[in-house]
């Protein structure tokens, strides 16, 4: 198995506080795999360390065969990442917003051209080019952002929250992107709070103040667990978590 992401024992402190705890966990190339946890349990933490954002206090970790502690530029040349405020340029164009991240990441002309129509297309973007991005709706705003993040051909899509506060058909119209760009063999990370979004990942992780709690399929870890569906899954998780720190004394706010 050839894997995209592979980190061991990751950790990050701010202070006192433990944000992401000793984190290991693995995602082969090609596959979907969707990082859920509560608000506040170390996902975006965990995300920005993976993209070369935010350096780790201790662990290892590779991404795409480069280190995050030492190789944080050739990971940002090589992943595409949306992050949960992603940054549009309200008053630009679609086809300007294009123009502007193609820019960033220092497309020829010619590779300009290309990506922005291949984009264009898939998001399904034809005929709003001259549209602002301003104007467009929440839905074609998200897959515009997404556009940009893949214009430079990332072989890893790393996505926060990208359908939050999205309708439920934008949402699908998204996950469909998603599990066609997977199909074209790139690698996606992406956070959700959506159990129907989830639910179509290859693989899931669920992390709950920090810590690592379960890994597996999404199948894997219902039958695991004896239950009926994935949110039940993550019910019983937090349940049992927040028993085991309640009988180890852990205080809210201490060090877990
Ligand atoms: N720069 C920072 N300085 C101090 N504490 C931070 C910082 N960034 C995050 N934290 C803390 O680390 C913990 C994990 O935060 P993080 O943003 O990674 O969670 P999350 O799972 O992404 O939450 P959400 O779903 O709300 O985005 C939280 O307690 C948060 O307050």
């Amino acid at each position: 198995m050839t894997v995209a992401i592979q980190c061991e024992q990751l950790t990050k402190r701010f202070g006192q506080r433990v944000a992401v705890n000793s984190l290991t966990l693995s995602v082969p190339k090609g596959s979907i795999y969707g990082f859920l946890g509560p608000n506040g349990s170390g996902k975006s933490t965990t995300i920005r360390m993976l993209c070369g954002l935010l350096t780790p206090t201790s662990g290892t970790g590779t991404v795409l065969g480069f280190d995050v502690m030492t190789q944080s530029e050739e990971i940002k040349q090589r992943i595409g990442y949306m992050s949960q405020k992603f940054s549009l340029y309200e008053d630009l164009t679609v086809e300007e917003n294009l123009d502007f991240y193609a820019g960033v990441y220092q497309l020829t002309s010619s590779q300009r051209k290309q990506r922005k129509a291949e984009l264009i297309e898939m998001a399904g973007l034809k005929g709003r080019d001259k549209q602002l991005a301003g104007s467009l709706s929440g839905g074609w705003k998200q897959r515009l952002a997404l556009s940009c993040a893949l214009l430079h051909n990332p072989e890893l899509l790393i996505l926060d929250e990208p359908t939050a506060g999205v309708d439920p058909v934008s949402r699908r119209i998204f996950w469909d992107v998603i599990h066609e760009l997977a199909k074209q063999g790139i690698t996606v990370l992406v956070t959700t709070h959506y159990m129907d979004e989830a639910q179509t990942c290859d693989w899931i992780g669920f992390i709950f103040f920090g810590n690592l709690l379960a890994q597996g399929t999404p199948q894997e870890l219902i039958d695991g667990m004896e239950v009926g569906n994935l949110e039940d899954v993550f019910i019983e998780l937090v349940k049992r978590e927040e028993e085991r720190l309640a009988k180890a004394g852990a205080g809210e706010g201490g060090v877990r």
